[in-house]
């Protein structure tokens, strides 16, 4: 069984590694939605994979190196692409979250990644 928690953040980029004269190589913001997946059994008593709550606690962190802040910045953000961020974002939860089953990015209302590990 999968259960999610969403999220959002608000983040400044700009991709160096695109052709030249491409619209994202200028800097822009989005508003960042990301969704983290998890999976696993909801046993009784609990009736569930996790607690939410111990969910958005692990998650929470990571949310608050983003926020707000240059991507472009961040150490392994350099080119912060979806897929890059999705990696970096798996990165950082997979230690303390062994059932990470997902994420995913979406920087626009129509463009997004989902990244369920190598
Ligand atoms: N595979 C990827 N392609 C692009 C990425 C990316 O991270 N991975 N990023 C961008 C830009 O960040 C851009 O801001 C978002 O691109 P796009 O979807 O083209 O944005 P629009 O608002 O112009 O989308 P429309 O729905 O077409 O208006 C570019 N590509
Ligand atoms: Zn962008």
């Amino acid at each position: 069984m999968d259960i999610y928690k969403d999220f959002h953040f608000e983040a400044a980029h700009r991709l160096p590694n695109v052709p030249e004269g491409h619209k994202c190589a200028r800097l822009h913001g989005h508003s960042y939605q990301l969704r983290v997946t998890v999976s696993g059994d909801a046993p009784e008593p609990s009736g569930w994979v996790m607690d939410f709550a111990d969910l958005k606690a692990v998650i929470r962190p990571v949310i608050d190196r983003l926020d707000h802040y240059y991507l472009n910045d961040i150490e392994g953000l350099e080119n912060p692409t979806s897929e890059n961020l999705c990696r970096w974002i798996w990165a950082r939860l997979a230690p303390t979250l062994p059932s990470l089953r997902a994420v995913e990015i979406r920087e626009t209302c129509t463009s997004g990644c989902i990244y369920r590990g190598d």
